[in-house]
């Protein structure tokens, strides 16, 4: 999915709820018709903005308003002189309603409407009113057969409202998914597009309010709503006489026999992100390359919990699991961790010393999970977990009464409350080693200087995508130390532009 630009609305919403404005604003006095008329013109806009050229749609129509929605595309397509052809996919009976309708208005405007077959030929773009927030249970056929049918053409496509097959709440695939070029997605918009495998089925995604009335929209329940610039908290400003200790103290523990990079990342991370004061407890052989590469950071050569002890009163937050592997070291390490009480965030081994049962997080502490240690955490399969991320997140935060970030394509930020973040920021080239470190350093960074959990992980994962971002242009080859220096400088243009 091509980035959003920040004018898009933050909430997004769930099947039903979309359902549910739907006929809150048709209750409101707005035909349903009226609103399908707007959609297709929202529609063509769009196509025509994508495919100037194109001069000829082949739209595939099932049964529901989201076929409706097609007919009335090809209706305005005719009149405007393409060549358009209707490909109907029907599983029973006759239309009904707005989609009877529009149907109708197809054929008045010259339409030749076709019942589709595997032999039927496509012309121009394929615009996908198959299936859209009506979808229940995996895709029955002929609609698979059509979805395949059309995945094979290899012609653009443009989805209506949303990719058919894709889950409006989970973004997962069921059974099969029409891989769209564009899609326009209509009054609200839907959690299933941000969110699993739509990534990589919704293409350029834009958004038409159709006019609601914003009161009507507003008042809506949303299932989550997107991380964006202008409403994240911001970091506290630094005063003139501000002094470091101000600024909190972050102690990264982690970095066991030959996984200290880690732990040096995140110590890094939270150094550049403005933490007061960095210290790192480590394995004694990753001291020297500590103090060589980061000589601001404190770096302590650990060898038992107790050596921690001293240190803990002057710790503000506590980031670990960096490289801290599964042994006896690590786990009383977090132990030790664990018991001190202060602000927590635990990622990478901590995770799975948790999910282990090894040691439990005190409630009010930050997760940092990629799909595997959530799964692990989860007692379910990846492939189960990335069925439906939302709910892992709000699962795993309920769970442990915790922050939970779950990374990856579309992270989210969950918190004990049920609230859902999503973040549609970021490129694919940060699927890469250490970023996660990095995140785990920002987010203890922001959590030393004063922001809360909630804050400081929402903060963190937007500023960490944004960075990502910036810096994808140097290709598959990003490095996390650039990474760290991308958000430093992040981070000081949101204050700068505050003060
Ligand atoms: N006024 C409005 O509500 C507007 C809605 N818009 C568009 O309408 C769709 C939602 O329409 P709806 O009729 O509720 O459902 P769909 O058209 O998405 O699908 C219903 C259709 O699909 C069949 N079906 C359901 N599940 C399956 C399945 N697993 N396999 C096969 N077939 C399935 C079902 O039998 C029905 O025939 C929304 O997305 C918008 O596109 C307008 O845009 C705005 C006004
Ligand atoms: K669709």
């Amino acid at each position: 999915m091509r980035h959003s630009s920040d004018d898009l609305p933050l909430a997004l919403y769930s099947a039903d709820q979309v359902r549910a404005l739907d006929a809150a604003l048709i209750a409101a006095g707005t035909p349903g018709f009226e609103l399908m008329g707007r959609a297709a013109h929202a529609i063509w806009r769009a196509l025509r903005r994508e495919w100037p050229d194109a001069g000829a749609v082949t739209v595939l129509a099932g049964q529901g308003n989201n076929a409706g929605d097609g007919y009335l595309v090809g209706a305005l397509a005719k009149r405007a002189g393409w060549q358009v052809q209707i490909l109907a996919v029907s599983e029973s009976g006759r239309l009904q309603g707005d989609a009877a309708l529009a149907h109708d208005e197809a054929v008045a405007a010259g339409v030749e409407v076709l019942a589709w077959s595997e032999g039927c030929e496509v012309r121009g773009v394929v615009i996908d009113a198959l299936l859209g927030t009506g979808l229940s249970g995996e895709v029955r056929e002929p609609y698979a057969a059509v979805i395949e049918w059309i995945n094979r053409s290899g012609c653009p496509v443009l989805a209506v409202d949303i990719p058919s097959g894709i889950c409006a709440d989970t973004g997962q695939v069921l059974g099969a998914a029409v891989k769209a070029q564009l899609t326009v997605t209509l009054i609200g918009l839907k959690l299933g597009l941000y969110v699993g495998a739509a990534l990589d089925h919704v293409g350029h995604l834009v958004f038409d309010s159709l006019q609601a009335d914003s009161t009507i929209v507003s008042s809506q329940q949303s299932a989550a709503r997107r991380l964006a610039g202008d409403v994240l908290p911001q970091v506290p400003v630094r005063q003139p006489t501000t002094h470091k200790g101000q600024l909190g103290h972050v102690l990264v523990v982690g970095g066991d026999h030959a996984t200290g990079g880690a732990a040096l990342l995140s110590a890094q991370s939270a150094l550049r992100s403005g933490a007061g004061m960095v210290s790192l407890a480590t394995r004694a052989e990753h001291v020297a390359a500590a103090q060589a590469r980061l000589p601001e950071v404190m770096s302590l050569a650990v060898a038992s919990a107790n050596q921690l002890h001293a240190l803990a009163d002057t710790i503000t937050v506590w980031v670990v699991g960096p490289g801290l592997g599964l042994a006896p070291w690590g786990r009383s390490l977090l132990s030790a961790a664990a018991a001190s009480g202060s602000a927590q965030v635990w990622d990478a081994d901590a995770l799975n010393l948790l999910a282990a049962g090894a040691v439990r997080i005190a409630a009010g502490g930050v997760i940092t999970p990629h799909p595997g240690e959530a799964a692990c955490l989860l007692g379910i399969s990846t492939a189960a977990l990335q069925a439906d991320r939302p709910a892992a997140a709000r699962v795993l935060a309920q769970r442990y009464d915790v922050v939970c970030v779950l990374k990856g394509a579309g992270t989210l930020v969950a918190n004990p409350a049920g609230q859902l973040l999503v973040c549609d920021r970021g490129d694919p080239v940060m699927a890469g080693a250490g970023l996660g470190d990095v995140l785990a350093g920002l987010i203890g960074a922001l959590i030393a200087q004063g922001c809360s959990a909630w804050n400081a992980a929402s903060l963190g994962v937007w500023v960490h995508a944004c960075a990502g971002e910036s810096l994808a242009y140097k290709g598959n080859g990003l490095v996390a130390g650039d990474l760290c220096d991308a958000i430093r400088h992040l981070l000081q243009e949101r204050a700068a532009c505050r003060n």
